[in-house]
């Protein structure tokens, strides 16, 4: 196995053909437009973060790059195809992620969370499922061990066996990338992964995103805590009411005054709804 990195590395090698490249990718809502011809794409090995205010189309533009959403224009290219428009077949093609609100199967354990994931990758017919056959009970062992591999690999192995329910929330965090893990993406996408974390659970959740980093996948995260967004990724996309703003390295985002404006544009227009609000009184 490779040595873990913690910390950014070089960045990875760009010159190739882009794992995921989406072109001019457009999403309307009737008249709304959530996403305006954003052009993005990411390499394997690469981080890359997607910020802007609330409701820049940053959740949209992932609902794009996983086939929830069909874009009314534009296309998405992974691994040297087109993007099948369904959520399953994106999976397949090797695309994982997981969601702004946590979404496990709160009854089952930590453990058959994980198998779950799995189960995109087995065979087994109806048939031999029913009749537990060989091959299903082959199958069954292989996704077992792989799902407690990947518990030890996010730090989940001494609760493997507590109901997804029961676990703290920086864990369910942790077990939801677990079970993203087993479809054995190329692609991970993490939309708001330490929403609601302490700082401690932050560097925590920060660790393993490198360790997914240095097994060869590609990562792409929202999120809105911007040290984590620029201690993390390798290059951060900066969308405002749908549109591209600016594309660089942290350095580049971080210093660049259109994004601290969209910022402080945002938290100004929220002071005056706000002071909207108090005038109109509680039940306006
Ligand atoms: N299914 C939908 N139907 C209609 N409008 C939608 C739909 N989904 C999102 N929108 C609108 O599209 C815009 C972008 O929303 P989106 O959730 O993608 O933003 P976001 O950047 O992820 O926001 P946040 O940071 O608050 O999660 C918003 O104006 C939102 O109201």
């Amino acid at each position: 196995m490779t040595e873990t990195t913690t910390t950014r590395s070089d960045p990875p090698d760009t010159s190739g053909t882009p794992l995921l490249q989406a072109s001019q990718v457009t999403m309307r809502f009737g008249g709304l437009v959530a996403v305006d011809s954003v052009d993005f794409d990411v390499h394997p090995g690469e981080i890359m973060g997607l910020i802007g205010p609330n409701g820049a189309g940053k959740t949209t533009f992932f609902n794009c790059l996983t086939g929830l959403y069909r874009p009314t224009s534009g296309q998405v290219m992974f691994n040297g195809a087109i993007l099948p428009p369904k959520p399953r077949k994106v999976v397949q093609a090797g695309v994982a992620r997981t969601f702004q609100n946590i979404r496990l199967f709160a009854n089952m354990t930590a453990l058959e969370n994980v198998m779950v994931g799995r189960y995109c990758r087995t065979s087994s017919g109806p048939l031999t499922s029913i009749l537990r056959g060989p091959k299903f009970r082959r199958e069954e062992r292989q996704t077992r061990e792989r799902a407690e591999e990947l518990l030890d690999f996010v730090g989940l192995s001494k609760v493997s066996d507590n109901l997804a329910r029961n676990l703290p929330y920086g864990d369910q965090r942790r077990l939801e990338i677990a079970r993203a893990l087993a479809t054995d993406p190329k692609l991970l996408l993490l939309d708001e992964p330490t929403a609601g974390m302490n700082p401690q659970e932050t560097r925590q959740a920060e660790r393993l995103i490198f360790k997914i980093r240095d097994q060869g996948l590609a990562v792409i995260t929202i999120e809105h805590d911007m040290r984590f967004i620029f201690n993390l990724c390798d290059r951060v996309l900066c969308l405002v009411q749908g549109r591209p703003l600016v594309l660089g390295t942290p350095e580049q985002v971080q210093s660049d005054p259109r994004v601290i404006e969209a910022y402080i544009g945002t938290g100004a227009e929220a002071e005056e709804d706000t002071a909207e609000q108090d005038k109109e009184g509680p039940d306006a």
